[in-house]
């Protein structure tokens, strides 16, 4: 098996770890059992790791594979994920979200829902040929998102001004596609190349 299909299985089943681990309702030692198994298995993953100026060998920083992204990435043990294609400029998301990301009962917590929008409004951004950082989020949650329910985003470019590029973005479930639960408006700002060397100069390096 290549080592991208490992790091998402992986990611796959410590996803489904995250969730049994906060629906969990076993008594107090099978959860102190757990817990000392756990801790032998990290230990064993963290015998070779890298550091935050490495990215992971599994990656291609240019070509957009970032493995351990927590909103998309498969071997993200925090991500939905979510699933983001770019159609004719529309950056359209689909994902469903876990009890692990409950804020009030029964709905997701308002953080994760701008963690989405964050993602989705950048992955248009890039999609429009304007790559840059997010320097501004205004959320506005509308109603809450159901847990256990598949949702669909949506995200477009809606100004580019010099280096600030303004975008998008919606929450909805897949069952009521033009309910929108939550909107999102981001403001991007492209780095100058004194920016970009700043700070991702030593990534940067070892992927040259
Ligand atoms: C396919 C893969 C897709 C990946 C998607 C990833 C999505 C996730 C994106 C993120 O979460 S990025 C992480 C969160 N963001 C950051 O950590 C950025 C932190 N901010 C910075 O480091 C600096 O603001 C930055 C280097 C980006 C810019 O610094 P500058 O000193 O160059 O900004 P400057 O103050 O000169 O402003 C540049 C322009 O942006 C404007 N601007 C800056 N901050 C703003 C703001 N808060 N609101 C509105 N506009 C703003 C500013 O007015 C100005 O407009 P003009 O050029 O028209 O004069």
């Amino acid at each position: 098996m290549k080592r991208r299909e490992a790091i998402t299985e992986l990611g796959d089943a410590l996803r489904t770890l995250a969730e049994h681990a906060t629906t969990t309702e076993m008594p107090a030692g099978d959860l102190l059992r757990a817990a000392a198994e756990l801790r032998e298995i990290a230990a064993r993953l963290g015998e070779r790791s890298r550091g935050r100026s490495t990215l992971p060998s599994a990656d291609d920083l240019l070509g957009g594979v970032r493995m351990y992204n927590p909103v998309t990435g498969g071997g993200s043990a925090l991500a939905p994920p979510l699933r983001i294609e770019v159609v004719a400029g529309v950056a359209i998301g689909r994902c469903t979200l876990g009890l692990a990301f409950e804020g009030p009962p029964r709905f997701a917590h308002g953080g994760v829902s701008a963690m989405l929008l964050d993602q989705i409004l950048g992955h248009a951004v890039v999609a429009s040929g304007n790559p840059g950082m997010t320097v501004r989020l205004d959320t506005v949650y509308r109603a809450p998102v159901p847990l256990l329910t598949p949702l669909r985003l949506t995200a477009e470019v809606r100004h580019v001004d010099g280096r600030r590029v303004t975008a998008t973005g919606t929450i909805a479930t897949e069952a009521e596609p033009g309910t929108t639960l939550v909107s999102a408006s981001g403001t991007f700002v492209g780095l100058r190349a004194d920016q970009t060397r700043r700070l991702f100069g030593p990534v940067l390096q070892t992927e040259a």
